[in-house]
């Protein structure tokens, strides 16, 4: 394991899952992660990536075939009874007695829990106080999300472990839930999340690793992540012009030549400012307006979208 077992919360080295057998799916092949004290991380990916399957490893539901955990210093499989009370958990299904009202079941989950928060305090944090009384099956999917959630924060947890924690709440309630989530990161909380959205992690996340077939194939923080893949200009082509008669960029590659004059134009390129600067000064010597122009690096969804297009990912180490 690595030295850093004292500043990490929680640490997944090159750990191995398969169903079915030993011919069966391996769905994790090797991954290796560090969460480190405080910090919020988001795991990434495209669906069937083994985002679920790294993260019940991480929350000592199941043991990997090779490789380790340590959550907070503990196997989380072996050593549950030391992990359990200082972790909470949301996965993707709650599974709650349907005929229990959201108070009973807080109550239910908080009698499991040495020093819950009130149970009002819980259901504040997630904007659900005036749903305590109504059945869990009479809750919409994002309101037993939102309860999920309460559940997951009620023991006061160092570290949080929330798989799709936003997936079908309301702009209005992911937004809520983002404010709870930095509340509880200013309060030292650790958090592992996955997420499906890339703003959502552009927003939260300290450091986050994308996922594509069962390994790690980009890792950092968002701003690494997106520093490798090229930033993009656009501007309306000038009357009279066509691509070719712009001046050689540097580091500049135009999306497409085939181009009108009048019509919007987009240029890739790796060295925005001085891409900019020499596409600017031309403008200038010839006098031309370049309308709607716009540069901007590249965003977190567009570096998602290139590795996950990768065909030999290779393992990455955050
Ligand atoms: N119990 C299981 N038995 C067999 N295969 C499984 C099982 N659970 C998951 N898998 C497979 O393992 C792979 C990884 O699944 P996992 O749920 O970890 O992916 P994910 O990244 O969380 O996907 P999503 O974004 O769609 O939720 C998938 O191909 C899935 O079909």
């Amino acid at each position: 394991m690595s030295t850093s077992a004292t500043s990490a919360a929680v640490e997944v080295n090159a750990v191995h899952r398969r169903y079915g057998g030993p011919h069966g799916f391996e769905a994790v092949r090797g991954v290796s992660f560090e969460v480190r004290r405080g910090e919020l991380f988001a795991l990434l990916g495209t669906n069937g990536a083994g985002k679920t399957s790294t993260m019940e490893l991480v929350a000592g539901f199941s043991r990997p075939q090779a490789g380790e955990v340590r959550v907070l210093g503990h196997d989380p499989e072996r050593d549950r009874a030391a992990v359990r009370p200082r972790v909470g958990i949301m996965l993707q299904e709650g599974g709650f007695p349907p005929d229990l009202t959201v108070a009973e079941t807080v109550a239910m989950w908080a009698g499991t829990l040495t020093d819950p928060r009130p149970a009002g305090e819980a259901l504040e944090l997630v904007d659900l106080s005036d749903r305590a009384s109504v059945r869990v099956r009479q809750l919409s999917g994002g309101e037993r999300r939102r309860l999920d959630l309460a559940l997951a924060v009620l023991g006061r947890p160092a570290v949080l472990l929330l798989d799709e924690p936003t997936t079908g709440l309301d702009p209005e309630s992911r937004r809520n839930a983002w404010t709870m989530v930095r509340s509880l990161l200013a309060d030292g909380v650790t958090v592992l999340l996955t997420t499906h959205y890339l703003h959502e992690a552009q927003e939260l996340a300290d450091r986050l690793a994308i996922m594509h077939g069962g390994v790690v194939v980009a890792a950092g923080s968002p701003a690494e992540i997106v520093a490798g893949h090229p930033a993009r200009i656009t501007f309306r082509l000038p009357g009279g012009v066509t691509p070719e008669l712009l001046p050689p960029l540097p580091g500049a590659r135009p999306e497409s030549t085939a181009v009108a004059a009048g019509q919007p134009m987009t240029i890739r390129t790796d060295a925005l400012q001085a891409t900019l600067t020499e596409l600017l000064s031309w403008a200038h010597r010839h006098e031309v307006e370049l309308a709607g122009l716009e540069a901007r690096p590249a965003s977190l969804e567009e570096a998602f979208l290139a590795v996950a297009d990768h065909d030999n990912p290779m393992e990455v180490r955050a």
